[in-house]
């Protein structure tokens, strides 16, 4: 698949700046599982929060995850890990993008490119990372405001994190440096969720999941608000959504504390 955009440097994980590469550099101690990782035995299913059902080891595209087990963030087998790459059923964001997905113009103008998917895909399955540079909060203010400000569309993803009393907040912006999770439009009524996996240290990866069955052919979306993301505000943060559904709720939401 062709890269749409010439200005952005394709990445495949996500790239901490200088002001924050600190924060990652602490790696994640592996698993001792010399054959299967199970819950009793592996410490990297035991620190995790939420698993990957799979069916088949053998059979990547079946791995998924069940919104009923989301409990924290998944902490995948890494390059730490006694157990075997190509059979354990812990890893999955590690290997990559799925390859079913294109870059295209949507039939809606306004949205401008959106990425969509040639084959179906099942409830659960992994699509892609949302990889970009990682950046501070200052800066990913500054940008946000100066797309708003040129009219430019914005691609900013500030992941919110509570562990325990502390929220740890991480902004992604892939405009510069970015994977195909870039191209992924909003939707008011979606066809993906977001999930916070770890694999080799502390960067949260923040993964694009199908959040029902989806038919080929299909634009992939999933919903930019969360609770500190607001559809309201000026009119100057305010762009019009375009998600074409019935329950649209006509303005993309942002994230406030970056206007
Ligand atoms: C992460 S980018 C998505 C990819 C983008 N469409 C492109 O061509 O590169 C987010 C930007 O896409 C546009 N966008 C995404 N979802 C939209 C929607 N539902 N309605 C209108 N514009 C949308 C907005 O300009 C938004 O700032």
């Amino acid at each position: 698949m062709e890269f749409a955009d010439e200005y952005t440097h394709e990445i495949q994980n996500c790239l901490p700046t200088k002001e924050v590469e600190d924060l990652y550099e602490y790696e994640l101690q592996g698993c001792e599982c010399e054959i299967n990782c199970e819950i009793d035995n592996c410490a990297c299913l035991q620190r995790s929060g939420t698993f990957y059902n799979y069916n088949d080891v053998l059979e990547l595209r079946n791995y998924s995850v069940s919104e009923k087990n989301v409990r924290g963030p998944t902490y995948e087998c890494n390059e730490n890990c006694k157990c075997k790459e190509k059979i354990c059923g812990n890893r999955l964001v590690q290997f990559g993008p799925r390859k079913s997905l294109e870059v295209r113009p949507c039939e809606d103008p306004a949205k401008g490119l959106g990425l969509f998917t040639t084959d179906e895909i099942n409830e659960g399955n992994f699509i892609c990372e949302y990889a970009g540079e990682i950046i501070t909060e200052l800066e990913a203010s500054k940008r946000f405001r100066s797309n708003g400000e040129q009219n430019k569309m914005n691609y900013v993803f500030c992941i919110n994190e509570n562990f325990g009393e502390r929220t740890s907040k991480t902004f992604i912006d892939p405009t510069y440096y970015g994977n195909i999770g870039r191209y992924i439009n909003h939707s008011c009524e979606p066809n993906c969720k977001l999930l916070v996996i770890r694999v080799n240290d502390t960067m949260p990866i923040l993964g694009v999941f199908a959040d029902q069955n989806i038919e080929e052919k299909t634009e992939i979306t999933y919903d930019y608000g969360d609770a500190e993301k607001s559809t309201e505000g000026t009119t100057s943060h305010r762009k019009i959504c375009h998600c074409n559904s019935k329950n649209c709720r006509k303005y993309l939401p942002f994230n406030i504390n970056l206007t």
